[in-house]
């Protein structure tokens, strides 16, 4: 219920750390007919929660895989309080992809938009220039983006497209060599490897009444890069 440091439990809130529960009997949830395939989980907070967030929620989780292989991640927060009490959270899909090698990596759709670096105090900037590429530590949160964004790896042939609703907000993070260094569960080399792209809601938080449920959905498919032609057509990729 907290996405990285934008608030004031520990850093990315506690859900995260937290036994779910298999949901059983999940409120119904309007599904794509070609998914056969998925899975619900629930958290609601322990007395031990209740007293680092004095809330009462329901939070729920659909994992579902569509026949190509296509990953949907479906969240739901309700308020259950029985105060009366409104509650506000920021949230994050912190979704990690692998990639052949950062440096020929490009992501498409993130152009022009405007960002808070973390690694300048959260400061604001507007991104200048052309698609996104990597050459050094990034930790920036780009604010009000569009639906669709598009991972480029030329080397492996092969694009992520993310398309998010509930979502505005997206997480671009690759901790580099240094900080790499300094984290316990991540090895000195895998930066080369890996890029977190992380669909969210970090510059308003989302505020729910008592009875009020938000969603925020994930939709995350693999497609060759012969999907545009071969060529870095970002138009098919953001638009097709
Ligand atoms: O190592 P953690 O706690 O999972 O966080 C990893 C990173 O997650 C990103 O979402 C944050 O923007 C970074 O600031 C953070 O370092």
């Amino acid at each position: 219920m907290q996405f990285g440091t934008h608030g004031n439990l520990e850093k990315h809130g506690f859900a995260r750390n937290r036994l779910w529960l298999v949901d059983d009997n999940p409120p119904p949830l309007p599904v794509n007919s070609g998914i056969k395939t998925y899975a619900d989980l629930i958290l609601k907070p322990s007395e031990e929660d209740l007293k680092i967030w004095p809330h009462r929620f329901e939070f729920r989780l659909r994992v579902a895989l569509g026949p190509k292989g296509d990953l949907f991640l479906t969240s739901r927060i309700r308020n259950t309080n029985t105060d009366g009490k409104p509650f506000s959270f920021t949230f994050a899909y912190h979704t990690y992809f692998s990639v052949s090698d950062i440096s020929e990596v490009r992501i498409e759709g993130l152009e022009t938009m405007d960002y808070f670096d973390n690694l300048k105090g959260k400061e604001r900037f507007t991104e200048q220039g052309d698609a996104l590429v990597f050459e050094s530590e990034i930790d920036k949160v780009y604010l009000d983006t569009p639906p669709k964004i598009a991972i480029i790896d030329h080397e492996k042939k092969r694009t992520f497209v993310l398309r998010k609703d509930g979502l505005p907000d997206a997480v671009v993070w690759n901790p580099w060599e240094r900080r790499s260094k300094t984290i316990l569960d991540f090895g000195d080399e895998e930066y080369k490897h890996m890029l977190c792209v992380e669909p969210a809601a970090v510059e308003k938080p989302i505020t729910l009444k008592p009875g009020e449920e938000w969603k925020g959905r994930l939709e995350l498919s693999a497609v060759p890069s012969s999907y545009y032609s071969g060529q870095l057509d970002p138009d098919k990729v953001l638009h097709g």
